[in-house]
This record gives C-alpha cells, structure tokens and sequence, in this order.
C-alpha cells in the first residue's frame, strides 16, 4: 500500500466553520451526548465540554432520569434532559445535529437500546467506547445501524473486538477495510491515530503525543468531532481536524494533563488556525 497523506490543516483549515455576524445559535449545530447512570457521569461531562469548546452552538446531556441530578449540579452552559425510555430519548435527539453515545454508558442492553433509538432518527452519530464494545463478536448488528454520515471511535481494543485479527494487516489497512465494511467513517485511535472515510479516503494523524493516554481523553474527543460535525464538516473532514486538534491540544499542555484540560486548550487551536 502506498504511504497515506499525513493528516494537516492544510487539508481542512479552509473547512473550518466560523461564526458569521448575525449567526445565531442553533445555527452552530446542536450536540448530544448521552451518559451513562449516575455513577458514570464524567465521560459525557467531558465530551459536552469539548464540542461546546469547539464550536457547538448548543450542547445537551441525555441521562437516565437517576443521572439528572448529578450532571445538573456539574454543568453550566450545557444542558440536561433526562429519559425513561429509547422512545423518549429519540424524541431527545430528533432535533439534534450529531449525537455522542458510548462513553461509561455501560455494557448492558439499555445501551444498545438507546445506540438504536438514536441510530433511528435524523441526528449523525459518534460511536465510541461501550457502544463499540457491547457489539464484540457480532460486529453486523452494530453496522446495520450506521450509515456514512457516522463516525466510530476506537482504540485498538476496541477495534480488535469488533474486527478480529484485522490489525495484522497494519493500522492504516485495518482503518479503511473497517470502514469499508461499515459504511461509516472509522477514527482508529493511538500514537498515529488513522481516519479512514467508508468511500476509501485515509489520512494518519502524526502529530500526537504521549501525554494524551490519560483516562477519559478519548471522551473529549468524540465531543470534538461531534461538535465539528453539528456545525456542518462532512464526517471524514470532521474527524480529520478533531483528531489533530485534540493532539495539539495535548502538546499545548504536555505534562500533567488530565482530560479536563484538553477542552480548556481549544480555544488557543483554534485560535491559531483561524
Ligand atoms: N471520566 C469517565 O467517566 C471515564 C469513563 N470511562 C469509561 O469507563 C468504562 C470502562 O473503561 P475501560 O478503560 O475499562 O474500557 P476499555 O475498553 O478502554 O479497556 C478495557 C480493556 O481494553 C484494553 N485496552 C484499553 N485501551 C486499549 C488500547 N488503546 N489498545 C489496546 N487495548 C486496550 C485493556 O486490556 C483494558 O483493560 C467505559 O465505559 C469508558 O467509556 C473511560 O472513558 C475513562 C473516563
Ligand atoms: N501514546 C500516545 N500517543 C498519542 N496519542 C495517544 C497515546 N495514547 C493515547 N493517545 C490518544 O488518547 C486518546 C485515548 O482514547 P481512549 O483510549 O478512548 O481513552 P478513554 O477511553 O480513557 O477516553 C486517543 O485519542 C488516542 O489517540
């Protein structure tokens, strides 16, 4: 295989969406994130933060109704709506742009429940963590609910459960037959993080750092290509800039970071790339 392009700015920054001077809100794009239970609040915590940071005009957690109360005290711009049902929780999302779902979600039925309601409206999706994990062994079912407007996030564990013995092809033919196989676009996760688009397109992001292997950095980044999403990047451009803005945001902190820091970062991207 030849060697694939090294994913750069130049190849987005003039993608990049900005404000204009009657831009109103909801016309940045809505995000959702939905959350696990009450214990396991922080990792959509974390991706709210991240897609508001980078842009979303309008960012809102969907909890289980034990979760509200936790994540309400927690949160200031983003928003809560707690529900009952997968029914309920479509009808959540029926307005949203992009919805997040997997991080501490939980490896339980109710999950790929909710992944199916929100798979079932109009809102793109970022797959990641539990809701890739939860389809080991039986990967289709996952793939029948993606199209090419959805992205899927994981590391090499999580890809190895979804696609045995890939890998061992190399990292950037694994990424494109992924995503080839399921129609949706495939960020594979890790020192050279690839992006491989369902069409064939393949980029592999070089400019990581180790100081990102630190629970919960994975969750900011969903929030990133989610909130890049709902403000109108296709999907592939999307992941393309969230994953090489995540690790400028990395480098920009170096040691010591914690997840929190990364969405704290994005405004200094940001700012440089405009
Ligand atoms: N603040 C939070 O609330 C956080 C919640 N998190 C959630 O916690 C739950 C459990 O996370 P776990 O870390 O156990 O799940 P993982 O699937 O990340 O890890 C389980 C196992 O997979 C393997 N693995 C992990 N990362 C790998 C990699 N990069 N390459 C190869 N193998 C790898 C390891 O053997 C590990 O023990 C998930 O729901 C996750 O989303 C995490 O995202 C961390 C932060
Ligand atoms: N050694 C490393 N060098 C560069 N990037 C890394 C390294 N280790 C982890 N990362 C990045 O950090 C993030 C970790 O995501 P993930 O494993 O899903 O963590 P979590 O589940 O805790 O959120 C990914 O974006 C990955 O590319």
């Amino acid at each position: 295989m030849t060697a694939s392009a090294s994913n750069d700015p130049a190849l987005w920054r003039g993608l990049l969406p900005w404000p204009g001077a009657d831009t109103h809100k909801h016309q940045r794009g809505r995000l959702g994130v939905v959350s696990g239970g009450r214990l396991n609040t922080g990792a959509a915590r974390l991706a709210a933060r991240a897609g508001l940071r980078v842009g979303a005009g309008l960012v809102r957690i969907l909890c289980p109704p034990d979760a509200g109360p936790v994540i309400a005290a927690a949160v200031e711009a983003v928003m809560v709506s707690d529900f009952e049902t997968p029914e309920a929780l479509a009808d959540l999302a029926g307005p949203l742009d992009c919805v997040v779902i997997g991080p501490a979600a939980g490896l339980t039925e109710a999950t790929e429940r909710n992944l199916a309601a929100v798979a079932g409206t109009e809102a793109a999706l970022v797959v990641d963590a539990d809701a890739l994990t939860l389809f080991k062994g039986r990967a289709g079912d996952l793939f029948a609910m993606l199209d090419d407007r959805d992205v899927m996030t994981p590391h090499e564990g999580e890809f190895e459960r979804l696609f045995p013995g890939l890998l061992a092809e190399g990292r950037e033919a694994a990424a494109v037959e992924a995503a080839r196989a399921s129609g949706a676009t495939v960020v594979l996760k890790g020192r050279e993080t690839v992006i491989a688009g369902p069409d064939g397109r393949v980029r592999v992001n070089r400019n990581g750092t180790p100081w990102l292997a630190t629970a919960g950095s994975g969750d900011v980044l969903a929030g990133l290509i989610g909130g890049l999403i709902v403000q109108g990047m296709e999907p592939f451009e999307a992941a393309s800039a969230a994953v090489w803005m995540h690790a400028d945001a990395g480098g920009r902190f170096g040691p010591g970071l914690i997840a929190e820091d990364l969405p704290e970062q994005i405004p200094a991207v940001l700012a440089d790339l405009r």
